[in-house]
């Protein structure tokens, strides 16, 4: 396999971020076969290809808590798929620093532009030293564009009352591989301006909360927004994420508004879908991967380690009924394969795997 680097030296990589992270950038998830455990490679190459066609400018793996090996594999797929035509990320969220080494080692390797970092829910830092020393440890194991993340931490609290470590941001920000800042969806409005005033200089802002881009593209300049689920919000003839951040990039706020309250009903679903399960530390991934597959996406039963039935959530069919109609409403076209399909995702159904095989349906009903 050739691994194709689309990646720049450490020395301009904060004009290279500044210059390429324009647009949006959604998640790359695991697809496996019956066994919930089998990377579907083909899959992986599939999901890649729609997030081109969504027209994003880069797309983020999660690993959905699976070891770091099927991880770096699913990586180096990816890469080879994306061949220089989209950015590849991966996400250092497991919840010890060796693994995470790991996978920021591997993910350079495998020719990933860039990591999105950050300091694990499950540990509690008894000092803003050691949040510091436990991210410049991952900053130090390679050679990649590293993307901070702006998500309130229990255990920072004591050190910081926004929950999120902002002088050691500050330190890390001068670091030449540091490049970028995601603010989180659930992020406190005040805390994502704070963010913006602080680090704006210095690292390129990725907004995840469309409601707060046009309030702080006023002030700063935001021209991306990645590393979610865009798919909740468009479809590839329908690109109104892509359009809506162009829109606020190129400070056009009128018709940003205007455009933003024709998402809106699509927004808000996707959020109360997602906000309630971020405030639990988790994601409702099954519900992410429906609506990747409707709109292009391989699909398939996520699995997902280490999570519990609170912090997922199951994906009912009144959920996809509300889907169904808000995408209708909106003008967004949906596949038209049978539903049974989704559970086997498209690449699987079409090697001949029937959805009988998936025996364990998790998060799903
Ligand atoms: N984890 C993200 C959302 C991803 O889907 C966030 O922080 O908003």
């Amino acid at each position: 396999m050739t691994i194709r680097t689309a990646r720049p030296a450490a020395t301009n990589r904060k004009t290279w971020t500044r210059d390429r992270y324009r647009g949006i950038e959604n998640l790359l998830l695991p697809s496996f076969g019956p066994d919930l455990r089998t990377l579907d490679e083909d899959a992986i190459r599939r999901d890649v290809r729609a997030a081109i066609a969504h027209g994003c400018f880069s797309t983020l793996y999660a690993s959905l808590g699976h070891d770091v090996s099927t991880t770096i594999r699913a990586l180096e797929v990816a890469c080879d798929e994306a061949g220089g035509r989209i950015l590849v990320g991966a996400f250092t969220e497991y919840p010890t620093l060796a693994p995470n080494v790991a996978l920021v080692r591997g993910a350079a390797a495998a020719g990933c532009s860039h990591v999105l970092t950050m300091y694990p829910p499950q540990m509690t830092p008894r000092s803003e030293q050691e949040v510091h020393d436990y991210l410049q440890a991952l900053i130090d194991a390679a050679d990649i564009g590293i993307v901070l993340y702006a998500t309130p931490h229990p255990g920072i609290e004591a050190f910081d009352p926004t929950g999120v470590a902002l002088d050691v941001f500050d330190r890390l920000a001068d670091l030449p591989t540091v490049a970028a800042l995601k603010l989180t969806q659930t992020i406190d409005p005040t805390l994502a301006r704070i963010c913006c005033a602080r680090f704006g200089d210095r690292l390129a802002i990725n907004c995840v909360p469309l409601e707060l881009m046009p309030l702080l593209a006023r002030e700063f300049d935001i021209v991306w927004s990645g590393q979610w689920a865009v798919e909740g919000v468009q479809g590839p003839d329908r690109r109104l994420v892509a359009e809506y951040v162009a829109l606020i990039a190129g400070k056009k706020f009128e018709a940003a508004e205007a455009l933003y309250w024709t998402l809106h009903p699509a927004y808000k679903l996707f959020s109360a879908f997602q906000v309630p399960k971020l405030k639990l530390g988790g994601h409702p991934w099954q519900h992410l991967k429906y609506y990747q597959w409707l709109t292009g996406g391989n699909g398939g039963l996520v699995s997902v380690e280490g999570q519990s039935l609170d912090q997922v959530g199951k994906l009912l069919p009144g959920d996809r009924e509300k889907i169904h109609a808000t995408f209708a409403k909106l003008g967004i076209a949906v596949t038209r394969a049978a539903e049974h399909q989704f559970i086997t995702g498209v690449e699987a159904a079409d090697r001949g795997v029937g959805a009988e095989a998936f025996v364990r349906r998790p998060f799903y009903e």
